[in-house]
């Protein structure tokens, strides 16, 4: 069952993150973009209004990123996949590295049960919005770095197919992992671009040159005033 090809460089590493409640929307949004992206990511705010027969709607043919973030029991969160699977046909999904180590598995087994193309599983590890200070008021002491390098070893051994982690902690996950995990990375703003509630940040040519697959732009995008001369501008910065 092949995973989805590892992109080669340009237009193929940019994800877009398509964040609204409104089909109308999204669907002019998706149609104007898939040509300049690798991938489609919808996530909850779409999903919650609109229901998984819509993100096909939206997404027509494009290959779709399903950003529901499951983080629940072994059994949930292995349904959740059968159903992601069976109702969208997603080309990657994501499960929270904390949920730990059974549910990634059953996450794991589940997509691989689901017959076809199987979704790439990708485990959040500490999500781009927090700094080190909120991450230690949930008690987590050490720092987001090491606190990503310690999931993402659990969720590697565990079956997923990669991570997704803030550009700060991609050469480190490099280092210890080398390149065989995917690497999926969001909180990326082009230089001078609103931060808005990111808090690990760095500019798509930063993300690319320190070993990402595919950067997740949302906001500096899908906000901008002409949104395709956005997202060729953060694919023009890539280094090749
Ligand atoms: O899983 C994700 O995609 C994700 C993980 C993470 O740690 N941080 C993060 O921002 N994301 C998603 O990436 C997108 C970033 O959007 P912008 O901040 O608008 O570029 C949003 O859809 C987030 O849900």
């Amino acid at each position: 069952m092949p995973l989805i090809a590892r992109p080669q460089s340009g237009r193929q590493q940019l994800i877009v993150a398509v964040d609204t409640a409104d089909p109308a929307a999204a669907r002019q949004l998706c149609t104007r973009l898939a040509p300049e992206a690798g991938l489609l990511k919808l996530g909850l705010e779409f999903f919650v209004a609109n229901g998984p027969a819509a993100i096909r709607a939206v997404a027509g043919e494009a290959p779709v990123f399903l950003d529901l973030k499951f983080h629940d029991i072994p059994n949930t969160v292995a349904g959740a996949v059968r159903s992601a699977c069976a109702a969208v046909r997603p080309a990657m999904l994501t499960v929270h590295a904390s949920g730990g180590a059974p549910m990634i598995r059953a996450a794991r087994e589940a997509a691989e049960a689901a017959g076809g193309d199987r979704p790439a599983v990708l485990a959040v590890t500490v999500l781009t919005s927090l700094d080190a200070a909120t991450l230690s008021e949930t008690g987590v002491a050490g720092g987001p770095a090491q606190q990503v390098l310690r999931l993402a070893r659990i969720a590697l051994d565990a079956g997923a197919d990669g991570l997704v982690c803030s550009p700060h902690e991609v050469s480190r996950l490099r280092d210890a992992f080398g390149e065989a995990p995917m690497l999926v990375v969001p909180g990326v703003r082009p230089r001078g671009a609103a931060a808005g509630d990111q808090a690990r940040t760095a500019t798509p040519a930063e993300a690319i040159a320190a070993g990402a697959d595919w950067i997740v732009m949302g906001r500096p995008i899908t906000g901008h005033a002409d949104p395709v001369a956005a997202a060729r501008a953060a694919v023009a910065e890539m280094p090749r």
